[in-house]
């Protein structure tokens, strides 16, 4: 029996499954957290990973592994294989400037032809998620920094690097075995999804010079060997690795909530949406991968529950025992800024308060009510670019509260099937490191509850959208 590993290094934690390579069955897991804040350094990853391995038992009897990870943040790396500067994750709004910046200069001070330039170019309309942003940010407002960028990677091909152990001290001969694929690469802004070539001079001009990039491989490709000769698989941007991880073909819409709420799906084509609302990205598997993301998923589920001095079941719990529709009661839920729409300094807000329904019970079903919502605008704005969902698959830490999974069912009007709670990041990427071991992706068994579309009696999302077109 082959091991093989799939590791998640996501915004909160690392989590790491090992599978058997044929059947798929978890022989082992574990996990480890990260730091909060939206600026990490590196080895703050590393540290985890290593932590959630031991937590694991190890990775000594494990012939490949691969890393799934949070997308777009920046590792910025020296000429001997440093760390320059702690990474900007993708939910670091300081450079929403920047990115407006870029869009303006391509249009030559005509933004909306501006945006039809970088969606046809990369696929998306720069946003300060983008990796390319947060060069351009760095160029302008730490130049002694920007000058010493030698290699610019991303957190899943960083840690992939790490496990091929290269690291501080490497040089130019570690830099140079820095690998990614297409699925990340196509979320750093300098990257074009359609013909899947880097844009060296959308970076030249965004930095001030070309540093080295990772080798992006194909979905099966060998990025090398671990010190104990364990292969090591492409890896995957983390979304890619859920698509992965729960076997989404053509025609399947995921939607993940996590600290970003996402809705994807795999697709035959690649978008490009000039609005700006979805971005297109590639899949792990030789496909397309449209996308919307939000900044504002589970984590305005723990803020409300903290407000409210209850654990996350009692929260969802207090959501269940509402009525649809909270007593009147919307929740706008742009605690952090937010990113779909682009709105990278609005505040959330909550509607419609009365002294009868202001209970704790609305309120948190006005979080889970105005999280969904969100994510109804995503599923809409992949409808508009023509991606036509047959069924929602469910992932991420908040699919598995019953309220989510209810408020989802009554709100979106399409069937979902939500996989029995797991990792399915990690998974997908043990699902690549089977794949790379043996020369195709295995078939592994999905256990999964299949839920009815139920309907918006309430009319929760007309009045939603109503509070957030306010922020137009
Ligand atoms: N039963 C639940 N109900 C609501 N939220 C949950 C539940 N279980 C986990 N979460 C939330 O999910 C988040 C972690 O999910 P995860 O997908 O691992 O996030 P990320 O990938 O961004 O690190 C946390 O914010 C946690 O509070
Ligand atoms: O920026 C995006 C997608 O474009 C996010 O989805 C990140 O990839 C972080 O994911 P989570 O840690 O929330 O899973």
């Amino acid at each position: 029996m082959a091991l093989v590993a799939g590791i998640d290094s996501s915004t909160q934690s690392c989590k790491v499954v090992i599978r058997d390579a044929d059947t798929g069955a978890l022989v082992r897991q574990g996990r480890a957290s990260h730091p909060d804040g939206t600026e990490v350094h590196p080895d703050h990853w590393w540290t985890a990973l290593q932590e959630a391995v031991a937590a694991a038992g190890g990775l000594d009897d494990v012939a490949a592994v691969s890393v799934g990870g949070q997308q777009h943040g920046m590792v910025c790396l020296d000429s001997e294989g440093g760390v320059v500067r702690p990474a900007l994750l993708w939910n670091d709004t300081r450079s929403a400037g920047a990115a407006a910046d870029l869009i303006k200069e391509a249009g030559d001070g005509d933004a909306a032809a501006g945006a039809r330039y970088w969606a046809q170019a990369t696929g998306t309309v720069p946003v300060a998620s983008l990796t390319l942003t947060k060069l351009h940010w760095l160029a302008a407002n730490e130049p002694e920094n920007a000058a010493r960028i030698a290699a610019v990677c991303l957190p899943h091909d960083w840690l992939s690097w790490r496990l091929l152990g290269y690291g501080e001290g490497s040089g130019q001969e570690g830099l140079a075995a820095l690998r990614t694929d297409r699925s990340d690469a196509s979320g750093t802004g300098y990257f074009s999804t359609a013909t899947g070539e880097y844009l060296p001079e959308v970076l030249k001009s965004s930095l001030g010079h070309v540093p080295l990039l990772p080798k992006v491989l194909g979905p099966l490709d060998v990025a090398g060997k671990t010190p104990a000769g364990a292969l090591v698989a492409p890896g995957a941007g983390d979304n890619a690795a859920a698509g992965l991880g729960v076997g989404a073909g053509l025609g399947d819409v995921v939607m993940s909530l996590g600290t970003s709420g996402t809705v994807f799906a795999v697709s035959a084509t690649p978008a490009a949406d000039a609005s700006g609302l979805v971005a297109g990205f590639a899949d792990a598997a030789g496909h397309y991968l449209p996308l919307v993301c939000t900044l504002n998923a589970t984590r305005v589920f723990d803020a409300t529950a903290a407000l409210l001095d209850v654990s996350i079941g009692e929260f969802n719990d207090l959501a269940l025992s509402a009525e649809s529709g909270a007593g009147g009661l919307t929740l706008v839920p742009y605690f952090d800024g937010e990113r779909t729409p682009n709105l990278p300094d609005a505040t959330g807000s909550l509607h419609g308060i009365t002294r009868a329904n202001y209970t704790p019970a609305n309120l948190a079903r006005a979080a889970v009510e105005g999280v969904v919502c969100s994510l109804a605008d995503g599923l809409a704005a992949l409808q508009a670019q023509g991606v036509e969902a047959r069924r929602i698959i469910l992932v991420g830490g908040g699919a598995q509260s019953a309220a989510v999974q209810e408020v989802a069912a009554q709100l979106l009007g399409i069937n979902i099937t939500v996989p029995r709670p797991g990792e399915y990041v990690a998974d997908g990427a043990a699902r690549q490191a089977a794949g790379v071991l043996t020369g195709h992706f295995p078939q592994w068994a999905l256990d999964a509850v299949d839920l009815p579309a139920g309907k918006d009696d309430a009319g929760v999302l007309a009045r939603y959208r109503r509070y957030a077109s306010l922020y137009a």
